[in-house]
């Protein structure tokens, strides 16, 4: 079990940091070495093509990151220190002087290793020191590690991108006609395609194919009972009232999307996005991805820009038209994309006024802010061990650069905003209810509004 992790922010420490819990326990004890393992194979494995493209400098490179991320997964399993990060990137410090913090609540050194430290931190140090294995052996330093199961995420959820394709081109051919009720309509509809192309996810499934297979559109029904909380109406209220507002002052109407995993999960985004802006409920959406490969299955920049060039070279006529529309939102500036280094450090969000000011104050430049799945929503609410009635305002402990909403599955024990007894119902019929990526929420908070806690 995991230390629990002193007073942070002055929240006691009954809800530091979540740390222990066996879901954590087990993740960094089994999941953790499974992706590590995955990740030493896929070097492995790719040895010949290291060899053809950079001759034996390649063979060296694969040599030394193999035996690096090997070191990592002994300290991994033996419960070593976390150890600070050499290499020479812009955020290594950054990362150093937050495992300084934890040795000084801890009193010393030995203290802060992996079974002893918040699962949060953990979890997110282990992609970091990934990308460190790589980074210090160039010419490998690029390298996704991931690349491999994401695109592979994308083909084989094929079908069920050609349906939401088709099903985003019925509602534009037609857009101009429809009513305000109606819009709503489709908007409900897009934005739970989109929640729930958050279960899309390699990292609750440790690399294993998590692809779509059913038809996004037509299982919504059936999902609908287990959405927790739903607050879609108060999102569509808050881009109505922004789009009213932007009409009388004669500016633009802006949403930002903090992105969350690749293939699957990433179209259903785009889809949102373009209907977001089809329908005039926005000008402007801004995309915030990952500056390295992430939790396996995370978007980059590569990604980003590779999924919409797929889409573009599909041979269904309604993919591709889509994904033309996409490069030409992109190249008109009326999409873009971004990846600030922020999303990709331990901290909580609401660490981020003070460790990312800049990237806090342009979030406080959009009108709402999407905030999609499981990692999302742990750093929003501090990975706290919060009581499941904790207002979602509570538990954001003072992070609001705009009105946002968490479109989550839920794979990670931490859960605010629910009703008195909802809790207790869930876990009376199903104990792992909290973890097993089959209930959502789309919770939405604005300091802003009256908001009830
Ligand atoms: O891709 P998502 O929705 O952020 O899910 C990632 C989640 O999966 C896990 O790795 C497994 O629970 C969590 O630690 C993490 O929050």
């Amino acid at each position: 079990m995991m230390a629990a992790d002193q007073t942070v922010h002055g929240v006691p420490p009954s809800l530091s940091a979540k740390v222990v819990g066996s879901f954590a326990y087990l993740t960094v004890r089994d999941r953790l070495p499974t992706i590590l393992t995955k990740v030493i194979d896929t070097i492995h494995r790719n040895k010949n093509k290291f060899f053809e493209e950079y001759g034996e400098e390649g063979i060296q490179a694969e040599k030394q990151t193999i035996g690096l991320l090997s070191k990592m997964r002994n300290e991994l399993q033996t419960d070593k220190p976390v150890i600070p990060l050499t290499d020479s990137l812009q955020d290594a410090e950054c990362w150093n002087q937050y495992l300084q913090k934890h040795q000084k609540l801890h009193g010393d050194q030995e203290s802060v290793s992996w079974f002893k430290s918040p699962w949060l931190y953990v979890e997110c140090y282990m992609y970091r020191r990934i990308h460190e294995a790589l980074w210090l052996n160039p010419p490998i330093s690029d390298y996704d590690v991931f690349n491999e199961g994401k695109t592979q995420s994308f083909f084989e959820s094929q079908q069920a991108v050609m349906t939401i394709c088709t099903h985003l081109e019925g509602i534009n051919s037609n857009i101009e006609n429809l009513s305000k009720n109606q819009l709503f309509e489709h908007f409900d509809k897009l934005l739970q395609v989109s929640l729930w192309g958050n279960k899309c996810d390699l990292s609750i499934s440790a690399g294993q194919d998590n692809s779509q297979k059913t038809s996004p559109i037509d299982s919504l029904v059936s999902l609908q009972p287990l959405i927790l909380v739903n607050d879609s109406n108060t999102v569509w209220s808050t881009l109505i009232s922004a789009q009213t507002h932007a009409r009388s002052e004669k500016t633009t109407v802006r949403v930002d999307i903090v992105l969350d995993n690749a293939g699957f999960e990433l179209v259903t985004d785009l889809v949102l996005a373009d209907f977001l802006v089809s329908s005039g409920l926005a000008h402007e959406v801004h995309f915030h991805g990952k500056s390295i490969p992430w939790f396996v299955s995370d978007v980059t920049a590569h990604d980003f820009q590779w999924t919409i060039q797929q889409t573009m070279a599909a041979n269904h006529k309604c993919m591709s038209k889509i994904g033309y529309q996409w490069k030409s939102h992109l190249k008109d500036g009326v999409w873009s994309y971004h990846d600030h280094p922020f999303w990709t450090q331990p901290h909580e969000f609401c660490d981020m006024a003070a460790d990312a000011p800049d990237l806090y104050a342009n979030l406080q430049g959009a009108d709402l802010v999407l905030f999609k799945g499981d990692l999302n929503y742990r750093k929003l609410v501090g990975d706290r061990d919060w009581d499941h009635t904790v207002g979602f305002g509570t538990a954001l402990q003072g992070f609001g650069p705009a009105p946002l909403c968490s479109l989550r599955t839920l794979k990670a024990n931490v859960q605010v905003g629910l009703q008195p007894g909802q809790a207790e119902k869930l876990t009376s019929h199903e104990p792992d209810w909290m973890t097993c990526s089959k209930y959502a929420v789309i919770q939405f908070y604005s300091s802003k509004a009256e908001q009830k806690d």
